[in-house]
């Protein structure tokens, strides 16, 4: 619930055609937002995130929502990327960013309900813009008809 508001996620998980960077455009298409994970342990997990970026920002436009999650967070021996290095490659592009530990359920919740509210926000602010859109073509009609 969010702001009273009853939200229903339909997630889709690439389940391992990402390996293959051959990800069917429908993936992309019609995405309201898009969680991107590496794992902290595995440094060309972090490295194929920018091109993943480009990829969505291709393929599903840049006005779609965007998370960075760093997983494995529970694995702190074997950490290889810092969690700054996370921090920065989001604060470049804009989006949020958190540690998470899909196996001791750290920060998971929180993640999705972030992007989903950012999801929320943007598609209340398109609906007003719309609203704007209307008013002006009502207008124009106006106009026309005289
Ligand atoms: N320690 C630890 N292991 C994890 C965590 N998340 C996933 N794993 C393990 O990492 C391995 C890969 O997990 P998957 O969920 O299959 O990863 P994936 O990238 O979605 O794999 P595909 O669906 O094949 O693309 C499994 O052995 C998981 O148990 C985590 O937060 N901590």
């Amino acid at each position: 619930m969010f702001n009273d508001t009853r939200v229903k996620l339909q997630i889709w998980d690439t389940a391992g055609q990402e390996r293959f960077h051959t990800l069917s455009t429908s993936y992309f298409r019609g995405a309201q937002g898009f969680v991107l994970v590496y794992d902290i342990t595995n440094l060309k997990s972090f490295q194929s995130i920018t091109v993943w970026m480009s990829d969505i920002y291709e393929k599903a436009g840049d006005e779609v929502d965007v998370i960075l999650l760093g997983n494995k967070c529970d694995k702190e021996s074997e950490r290889v990327v810092p969690k700054q290095k996370g921090e920065k490659l989001a604060w470049e592009y804009g989006m949020p960013f958190f540690e998470t530990s899909a196996k001791e359920n750290v920060n998971i919740e929180h993640a999705f309900s972030v992007l989903t509210k950012e999801i929320l926000e943007k598609k209340s602010s398109v609906l007003h813009d719309l609203d704007v859109v209307s008013l002006n073509e009502t207008k124009k009609r106006t106009c026309c008809a005289f």
